[in-house]
């Protein structure tokens, strides 16, 4: 029997959670947004099978319905849901960022709500930003409440299982105590480190300098402002912790750098080497979006559309491309990013074997 399915949001996440859903054939995928241009899009991109005019209307046709919208919208969708004519076996879950208040406002509800987070994105947003693989070998968090049972938590892993995800079931505290360390707070830093570039007047070129390093540690800057406004307001408390821990730990950095002996200094570098190179890498998760192939160019004019073309040739798709550095004479490192460790296998392969050019993943 069909299983109908409801994704309010069709932004980043509920357009890749809707194209990853159609791969079941046994769900109908409705999709909402409060932009009817978002709607519209998301229809004629074919990630979703209808784009109902009422939400209301499609609310109560749905088997299961995923809240994909800002965490702070997605608690005032909640509360007008009570107003809804729902099925009475209806699956209400949510993809938000945090998950206490959420979890606390679920309680208000009349019908099941499982809190839901996939642990993988991106700093783009938007129903064009969508991709289907976008979660796989990922994360992806279940908060149950105290009315969930096991079937309906069978029923929605399930359901999810065609996202290709690792399911992992936590409490709303766990998940806003974790993901505060290991993304909301990472999110400040970066934004904060751009701010820097703000303070910086006596050399106006330093922009012009900001290169791989700055890029990579600030990346997560370019995401949605009102996105990040509603998670870190949601989950201030953990965050203002976490800023605390923080700032102790810049206390005994600064202690230590003011007496600037190498040791200590060198120690500081490799230990945070160490544990940053066992982190896990096998999925997109809250690591990586892309993955990134690097490969050894000479400075000679071709040498980009020569690879790209061997690429095209071979139908691997490639998210983006950077330089990172090339000066006459001297070797260049030019980064190809793709969606999947598959396509980016092919391409090593592909220039391996049709290049004398070095390629090695970092
Ligand atoms: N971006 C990420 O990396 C990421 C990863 C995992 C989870 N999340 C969470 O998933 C949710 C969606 O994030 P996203 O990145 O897809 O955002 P997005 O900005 O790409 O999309 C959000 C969509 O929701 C729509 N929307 C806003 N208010 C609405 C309302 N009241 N009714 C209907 N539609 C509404 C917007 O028009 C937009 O299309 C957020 O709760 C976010 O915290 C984001
Ligand atoms: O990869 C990124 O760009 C992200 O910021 C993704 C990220 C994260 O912090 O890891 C951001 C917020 C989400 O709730 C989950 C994933």
């Amino acid at each position: 029997m069909t299983k109908h399915i409801l994704i309010i949001g069709l932004g980043l996440i509920g357009g890749s959670l809707a194209k990853a859903l159609q791969r079941n054939r046994d769900v109908h995928v409705a999709g909402y947004d409060s932009s009817a241009l978002t709607s519209r899009k998301a229809f004629k991109m074919g990630i979703i099978h209808s784009s109902p005019p009422s939400l209301e209307q499609a609310a109560s046709e749905a088997d299961v319905i995923i809240f994909a919208t800002p965490v702070g919208a997605t608690i005032k969708l909640m509360e007008q849901s009570k107003y809804w004519k729902l099925k009475d076996d209806v699956i209400l879950t949510d993809t938000g960022s945090t998950k206490t208040q959420i979890m606390e406002a679920s309680k208000k509800l009349n019908h099941l709500f499982i809190g839901g987070h996939p642990m993988a994105g991106s700093h783009k947003s938007g129903v064009e930003a969508a991709k289907e693989v976008l979660f796989e070998n990922a994360f992806y968090i279940l908060t149950p409440n105290h009315q969930t049972d096991e079937k309906h938590m069978q029923c929605l892993t399930n359901l999810l299982a065609v996202t290709k995800a690792k399911i992992k079931v936590l409490t709303a505290e766990e998940h806003d105590h974790m993901t505060a360390i290991v993304s909301h707070f990472p999110h400040l830093i970066a934004a904060s480190l751009v701010h820097q570039l703000d303070h910086e007047e006596k050399f106006p070129f330093t922009r012009q300098l900001a290169a791989g390093g700055f890029r990579d540690t600030t990346r997560i800057a370019s995401a949605n402002p009102e996105m990040w406004r509603d998670i870190t307001t949601q989950n201030n408390v953990m965050i203002v912790q976490q800023l605390e821990n923080w700032m102790e730990q810049m206390e005994e950095l600064k202690q230590m750098l003011q007496k600037n002996d190498p040791e200590p200094i060198q120690e500081y570098f490799t230990h945070a080497k160490m544990v940053r190179d066992k982190l896990p890498i096998s999925g997109h998760g809250a690591m990586f979006s892309v993955f990134d192939l690097y490969i050894d160019i000479p400075d000679v004019p071709g040498v980009i559309s020569e690879l790209t073309g061997y690429l095209a040739e071979e139908q691997i798709s490639i998210v983006n491309l950077r330089i990172l550095e090339t000066r006459e004479d001297v070797f260049g490192i030019l980064i190809i990013s793709f969606q999947t460790t598959e396509d980016r296998a092919r391409a090593q392969k592909c220039i391996s074997t049709r290049t004398i050019y070095d390629t090695y993943i970092s």
